[in-house]
């Protein structure tokens, strides 16, 4: 199977229109569709790889642009040349002579290059029979390094590091992937409380929540103080004093606002508030963080960071105590590897973000081989879930209890069922043509 050729890459437009019912809203972003670049990449064998990137719909065009710029360096490439190799075709991926200039590694550029690496893991997991936490818990630590660019992180984590942390984590490896097989990864919810949903609605899904046991819930916060205190207010009233709440601004404020503003929710006891400014303002960060800290109040943030050497420069500030590693933002695997191994050295939790489509599928498979393969710990930490889209999936994501089921099938989750992405197809599947065909459409 490693001997499989490259043939064909095809990239899709699917587009899901979550903004009619404001799922996914939050301060910054009041009208999210739910969107993915879809890769398919074709061998000269019946092997496949299936890959994502997330957007929130206008512009996907262009990282689909993007993903077919690229894909004159994956085509004719085997399985095996890449994944002997898999640093060096990182690399190649991301430091085109020319290419490079629109990134380098950040934005559309590296959203098409997470698009184009998933579909390789899948890939390669689908080449082994394994679902991807599985290849990369049973790797040998040296393969691992392998695949990761080191280039720019060496001052705050190198190589004979990263292996340390991989072989000292080799003790209770096997126990803890048991557990993981038995329990799950635990998780939280944000799907009660988007920005755009009524009080009602919130009382509603959260109460329908409870139910079903979660413990965790996440409040969209950031456009008007005195909706974000009385919807604090309900859910807090509602969970109860032990269950726990984060808050997220999705960027909203400056510095000195965001800690005015947190300040005044400090009563509802929020464990971290993510994203409160601009995602690439890491001494800001850190004014927030030490501001906060006094309160019990930690600083998330990562959905929007661009690449390993901002997260490196997060931690060493001490600008965030929850790193939010994103399966599609940043460079896939190879590069979320190198991201999870600094938090370790850091000591900080890795607690996943997965707001949007396909995002759950995906980053449960790096936060069981975080947990089981390097930080061996539970303490803080517990990676996102939302609860919308996963029909659209081949192996929809398992939540038993509030926790992530390990997923069995081959592959990194990212297939998605034929029929789904045709009828999303933007503008011409039939949903769209149907939305599209209505005059006065509020997504137009
Ligand atoms: C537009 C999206 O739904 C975001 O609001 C979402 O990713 C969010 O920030 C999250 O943390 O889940
Ligand atoms: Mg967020």
């Amino acid at each position: 199977m490693l001997k499989a050729e490259i043939t064909k890459l095809t990239v899709s437009d699917v587009r899901f229109p979550t903004s009619l019912e404001q799922h996914g809203s939050d301060a910054m972003h009041t009208d999210p569709d739910y969107s993915v670049a879809y890769v398919v990449l074709d061998t000269d064998t019946s092997l496949k790889g299936y890959g994502l990137t997330f957007t929130v719909g206008r512009g996907t065009e262009i990282v689909v642009c993007a993903v077919q710029a690229l894909s004159t360096l994956v085509i004719g490439k085997t399985l095996e040349e890449i994944v002997s190799d898999f640093r060096g075709f990182y690399r190649l991926l991301t430091n085109d002579g020319q290419m490079r200039w629109i990134g380098p590694e950040k934005g559309v550029i590296q959203l098409a290059t997470a698009a184009i690496l998933n579909a390789i893991w899948d890939m390669w997991a689908h080449a082994e029979g394994k679902p991807l936490w599985k290849l990369l818990v049973d790797m040998d630590p040296r393969q691992l390094i392998r695949c990761i660019d080191f280039t720019y992180i060496t001052d705050a984590l190198t190589e004979q590091e990263a292996l340390d942390i991989l072989e000292k984590a080799n003790k209770g490896k096997q126990e803890r992937e048991d557990q993981m097989l038995k329990e799950g990864y635990p998780a939280y919810t944000t799907s009660c409380a988007w920005l755009g949903y009524s009080d009602e609605q919130l009382t509603q899904l959260c109460s329908a929540a409870l139910d079903e046991g979660w413990t965790r819930f996440k409040v969209k916060v950031g456009a008007d103080l005195q909706d974000d205190i009385r919807r604090c207010r309900l859910i807090r009233n509602m969970i109860g004093p032990e269950n726990k709440l984060m808050i997220d601004a999705n960027q909203r404020w400056d510095v000195s606002e965001a800690i005015s503003w947190v300040s005044r929710l400090a009563e509802f006891r929020p464990l971290w508030i993510e994203e409160p400014t601009s995602p690439d303002d890491i001494l800001g960060h850190a004014a927030i963080s030490k501001a906060l800290a006094p309160l019990g109040i930690g600083v998330a943030t990562g959905e929007q960071c661009h690449n390993r050497v901002m997260f490196k420069q997060f931690l060493q500030a001490s600008a965030l105590q929850f790193v939010q590693i994103d399966s599609c933002r940043v460079g896939s695997v190879n590069e979320n590897l190198a991201i999870i191994l600094m938090a370790a050295k850091f000591k900080v939790p890795v607690c996943p973000h997965a707001g949007g489509v396909g995002l759950c599928e995906l980053v449960q498979h790096l936060i069981l081989f975080d947990y089981i393969s390097v930080s061996a710990s539970l303490d803080n930490r517990m990676c996102e879930y939302v609860d919308h889209l996963h029909e659209h999936f081949k192996s929809p994501t398992v939540i038993r209890n509030a926790h992530y089921i390990p997923p069995k099938d081959p592959g990194f989750s990212c297939e998605m069922l034929e029929s789904s992405v045709q009828k999303h197809q933007f503008p011409h599947g039939e949903v769209w043509r149907r939305i599209l065909g209505q005059k006065h459409s509020p997504i137009i």
